[in-house]
């Protein structure tokens, strides 16, 4: 992932060993404060390895500043972009982005509350105003997409399923000495909102700066403009639509930021799973007839200089070939791993004399910051993983085009009531 993201971004960290007894140990101790819902992962206590990697919460690149304060702001923006593909068989999909359209599923089985105004699409978009309107999003529904970290802790966003930080006057009192050292602001919901437009403000501008060069830099996926760069479902596009604006703003990304190199790993997957799931049967069948194939393959790895210089074949015309099969699989898995994954911005304020050239600096009205960003959780998302992407992406637009988008059509909403009338309705009943 470092070929996509750049060596300064990714930290693959460092295998150790450890004794088998403290794995085990380790995994007890852990295994109650698991939220549920990742109960079905277990540790591996039996190889006696471990990875071990730096802390992000903490600045990577100044050791120097380590005993400052420190801010971590996690995000995990999920994918950024509307499928382009023509083996894309519900046209909604053309419209409407996975995320939205998953905020109603995840509504529905329980595992949010309430669906979030969050859309990846405006994040990704480059334009100032949509990247504030998704952050603040982000910030009243945080569900597994934000984290705050102050010094290491989690200050905001959810600790597991159940527990929730997300009060935004205390974040506020943690944030003041970041962003107003020297006082000056009372406290009050101006104040609140005054910090909140501060950290929005100073993430957006660590999201767009630049970033060092990485390998894939000149390995054009698909340009963006392919797609549509805007979610009819997203709040800030219809609250356009009701103003009567109708045009969508997007800047663009600038080129060498994070959020750029992102979507670029995203868009990948540049069939859809739709299109995918058939090149994965043919891979299946070949691996059925021929299974002492697999590691020739490369299938499970290893993702060395040979397994790179096959993901750069970016054409999509199907020459019926394992190849070409197995290109389009291993190029699914990166997208996957990118829509995935958590971008980390840790920000330490610095002071205007101790700011040199060399050092990233981001500057907010009352304060400035020197800031690292990185990306976390870049494992490659396993091969066989993907009958259930196709499985979900089923699941989840037949979901939306049932329970959403029918209601919001007048004459598929009115069946609905009509369907209302039949209502089966269940009474208690005691039996003596
Ligand atoms: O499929 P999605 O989009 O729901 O993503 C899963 C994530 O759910 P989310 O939508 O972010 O709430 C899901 O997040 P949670 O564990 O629910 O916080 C995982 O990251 C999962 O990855 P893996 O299977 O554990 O490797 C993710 O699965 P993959 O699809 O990346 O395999
Ligand atoms: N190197 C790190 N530095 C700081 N925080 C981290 C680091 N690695 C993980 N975290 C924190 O732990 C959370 C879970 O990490 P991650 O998503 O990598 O785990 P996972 O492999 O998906 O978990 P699981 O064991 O449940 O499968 C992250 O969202 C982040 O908040």
């Amino acid at each position: 992932m470092k070929q996509f993201f750049g060596e300064n971004y990714v930290h693959h960290g460092e295998i150790i060993q450890l004794p088998l007894d403290f794995v085990r140990q380790l995994c007890l101790k852990i295994q109650p404060e698991r939220p549920e819902s990742r109960c079905d992962k277990d540790m591996d206590t039996l190889s006696g390895y471990a990875m071990c990697l730096p802390n992000l919460t903490r600045l990577q690149t100044y050791r120097f500043v380590e005993h400052r304060p420190i801010l971590c702001i996690e995000i995990k923006p999920k994918c950024g972009f509307i499928p382009f593909s023509s083996h894309v068989s519900q046209e909604i999909k053309h419209k409407v982005c996975r995320y939205c359209m998953h905020q109603h599923l995840k509504v529905a089985n329980g595992k949010w509350k309430r669906p979030s105004k969050y859309c990846p699409l405006d994040l990704f978009s480059g334009n100032k105003q949509r990247m504030h309107f998704a952050l603040k999003s982000l910030l009243q529904e945080a569900q597994n997409n934000l984290k705050i970290f102050k010094n290491g802790e989690l200050i905001y966003g959810c600790k597991d399923d159940q527990e929730c930080v997300s009060d935004w006057n205390e974040l506020a009192r943690h944030l003041k000495p970041f962003f107003f050292p020297s006082n000056g602001l009372v406290s009050g919901p101006h104040c609140t909102r005054t910090i909140v437009k501060e950290l929005i403000h100073v993430i957006t501008m660590t999201l767009l700066s630049s970033t060092d060069a990485c390998r894939a830099g000149d390995m054009k996926t698909v340009p963006v403009s392919q797609g549509r760069s805007y979610c009819e479902a997203s709040a800030f596009n219809k609250e356009l639509v009701r103003n009567g604006k109708h045009k969508l703003e997007s800047s663009g990304l600038p080129k060498d930021c994070l959020l750029y190199k992102t979507l670029q790993a995203q868009m990948l997957d540049m069939l859809d799973i739709e299109g995918l799931y058939p090149l994965y049967t043919r891979v299946e069948q070949y691996l059925e007839e021929f299974p002492e194939e697999r590691s020739t393959l490369q299938i499970d790895g290893p993702y060395n200089e040979a397994f790179y210089e096959k993901l750069l074949d970016l054409s999509t015309e199907d020459d019926g070939t394992i190849a070409f099969a197995l290109t389009k699989v291993q190029q699914y898995r990166i997208a996957m791993t990118a829509k995935d994954c958590s971008i980390m911005i840790s920000l330490s304020p610095c002071l205007q004399d101790e700011c040199s050239e060399q050092r990233p600096v981001v500057l907010a009205s009352k304060s400035r910051f020197t800031f690292s960003v990185s990306v976390l959780d870049l494992d490659l998302k396993p091969y066989e993983s993907i009958p259930h992407q196709y499985k979900l992406d089923g699941k989840i637009v037949n979901y939306y085009l049932k329970n959403v988008q029918a209601k919001d059509d007048p004459v598929m909403s009115s069946l609905f009531k009509e369907n209302e009338d039949c209502t089966l309705v269940l009474h208690k009943v005691t039996l003596k």
